[in-house]
């Protein structure tokens, strides 16, 4: 057991990255792949009331993949990934929003209230946060990409002292368009770029970026991370997760990483202690 002293140790040595961290906002991206059991989903959300309680701004884009793939099984829709993006026909579209938007959205939005700390859930669609446009229209159908973001939305719910929660789904200018299924990866990064984020991270079911052995690779530039895509190394939903990341970086955030959400508060590992868990991608 711990004694008193070692508590106050761990509380003193999350200091340093309190100071970091204050005042910045930090986009986690909550992947279906780590919204697996409901004790990680209480552990998530707990990490999010701290770190939002100590003073940074958190905002959670949240995937769904694996329960969209499940329903649309149930409702007997077949359904195609490409290059780890969902193809998206109309009726895919509706199922997608449906869980998103109606299911996922709201259970973390209800999580974080349970454990003490107001939170706002959107979709892109709300206050014109999000406008999608057409990926490859003939192979991807209602998938798209963000053609534009107007960060006031989210801004307003920070600045109300709220935690926004936001759901990868697009809106279009064309009246009676359904929308765009935007992968939560790439919402994610033009999200934190938009927003001025410090730090991108990725919740995922996997330790991190792996090499051909397996083993975890715990730092990538760019160009390495280009690379391990050229030679295969990285694959399926990883493409555009690093895609994520190298766009983020781009556009400015200082770090992305991705890590491991089936680990206890792997959140609170990775910004308040210097050891730091998964892959950290950098310029
Ligand atoms: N080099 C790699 N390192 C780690 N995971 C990889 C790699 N290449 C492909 N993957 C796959 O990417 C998956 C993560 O993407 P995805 O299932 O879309 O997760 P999420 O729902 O969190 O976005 C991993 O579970 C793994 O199967
Ligand atoms: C275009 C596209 O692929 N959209 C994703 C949106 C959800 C998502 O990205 O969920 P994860 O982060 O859990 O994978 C989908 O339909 O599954």
């Amino acid at each position: 057991m711990k004694s008193k002293i070692d508590v106050v140790k761990t509380l003193l040595d999350a200091l340093p990255f309190i100071k970091k961290f204050s005042n910045e906002k930090i986009v986690v991206k909550y992947g279906g792949a780590a919204q697996t059991s409901a004790e990680l989903k209480e552990q998530f959300a707990q990490d999010i009331v701290l770190l939002h309680l100590v003073g940074m701004k958190p905002i959670i884009v949240h995937g769904g993949g694996k329960s969209i793939t499940t329903l649309l099984a149930d409702l007997g829709v077949d359904t195609t990934f490409v290059d780890g993006q969902r193809v998206t026909t109309k009726e895919v579209m509706r199922i997608v929003e449906m869980v998103l938007s109606g299911e996922i959205n709201k259970e973390i939005v209800s999580l974080l209230d349970n454990h003490g700390t107001k939170a706002i859930g959107i979709s892109g669609k709300d206050g014109g946060f999000l406008k999608g446009m057409p990926k490859d229209f003939d192979n991807f159908g209602y998938t798209g990409l963000i053609e534009d973001i107007d960060p006031e939305i989210v801004d307003n719910i920070i600045e109300d002292g709220a935690v926004p929660v936001i759901a990868p789904i697009a809106g279009s200018n064309i009246i009676g368009h359904p929308g765009f299924n935007i992968n939560a990866d790439l919402a994610a990064s033009r999200i934190a770029v938009a927003l001025n984020a410090r730090k991108v991270l990725f919740l995922t079911d996997t330790p991190g970026v792996l090499n051909k052995e397996m083993k975890l690779i715990t730092n990538l530039s760019i160009e390495q991370t280009e690379a391990l895509k050229d030679d295969g190394t990285i694959q399926g939903g990883m493409v555009p997760k690093v895609d994520a990341c190298i766009e983020a970086l781009r556009g400015g955030v200082k770090k992305a990483h991705i890590i491991d959400g089936r680990v206890e508060h792997s959140l609170l590992l990775e910004i308040l202690t210097s050891s730091g868990v998964g892959t950290c991608i950098e310029l």
